[in-house]
């Protein structure tokens, strides 16, 4: 992973996390790649189950107040591990299933260079819209994270997605093995358009997408 200060000169000059909005002190944390070992791997896999099973079943009142004591058990084992932006475990492990991090799209990076990403994956049962297929609203999750990452091995500077167009051209199915790909289009000074394509293994096209990532100039965050 390119240190994102060889990107953008400006990279420590983009807004402020220490509270005030529209100051230039902090800037965005360095995202450097976290060593787990398989533990951490197990620990969201588990997790990810029980968001299957949150969103799956209809639990007896004696075994939802089970479950809530676990839960505050965890909660109480968990909290005093909390770190500041940029430290934390999540996001930061290419190569676990959404990089490490719950809230992502549970999917491998197959392939990340300056030609484009594709990355590998199923939506689960806790990712369900309607009718067994996947809500519509998680599509352009996995689409903009993946745009991250595509300008990124670009070589692009910090950017934020200014839009995110998606088409949706056949449902897309829960627990199945798809395929997100895209690249970069073209560059026109700050601008950097986008496109991606989620398909299935025949490689039939379940949705496409076409992005526009802004440059950030100093002081925005
Ligand atoms: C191991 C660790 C790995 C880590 C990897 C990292 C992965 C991370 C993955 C996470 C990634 C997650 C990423 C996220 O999710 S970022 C989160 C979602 N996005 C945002 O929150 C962005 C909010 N918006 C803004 O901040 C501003 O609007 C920005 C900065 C985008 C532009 O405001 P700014 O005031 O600076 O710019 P400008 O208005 O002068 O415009 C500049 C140019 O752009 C053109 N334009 C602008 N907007 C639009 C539009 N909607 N349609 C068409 N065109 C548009 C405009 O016409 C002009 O063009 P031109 O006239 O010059 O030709």
């Amino acid at each position: 992973m390119t240190d994102p200060k060889q990107l953008d000169r400006d990279y420590d000059h983009h807004g402020d996390r220490s509270g005030a909005r529209g100051t230039t002190r902090g800037g965005f944390p360095r995202f450097v790649p976290a060593k787990v070992g398989p533990e951490y791997g197990q620990l969201l896999e588990a997790l990810r189950t029980v968001q299957d099973l949150a969103v799956s079943t209809s639990l007896p009142a004696e075994v939802a107040e089970a479950a809530a004591g676990k839960a505050r058990e965890l909660i109480e084992l968990l909290t005093p591990h909390v770190v500041a932006e940029g430290r934390q475990t999540a996001g930061r492990v290419p190569r676990l299933p959404g990089r490490g991090s719950l809230l992502l799209m549970p999917w491998i990076i197959e392939k990340i260079d300056a030609d484009g990403v594709r990355s590998r994956g199923m939506f689960r049962r806790f990712h369900l819209g309607g009718n067994s297929a996947a809500h519509g609203g998680t599509l352009p999750l996995l689409f903009d994270d993946l745009f991250g990452l595509i300008q990124h091995a670009y070589g692009r500077p910090i950017s934020r997605t200014a839009y995110l167009h998606i088409d949706y051209r056949k449902v897309t199915p829960l627990n199945t093995e798809l395929i997100v790909e895209g690249a970069v289009d073209r560059v026109e000074g700050r601008k950097t358009f986008i496109n991606a394509r989620l398909t299935d293994l025949d490689g039939n096209l379940l949705a496409d997408c076409e992005a526009l990532m802004v440059q950030l100039l100093p002081g925005q965050q």
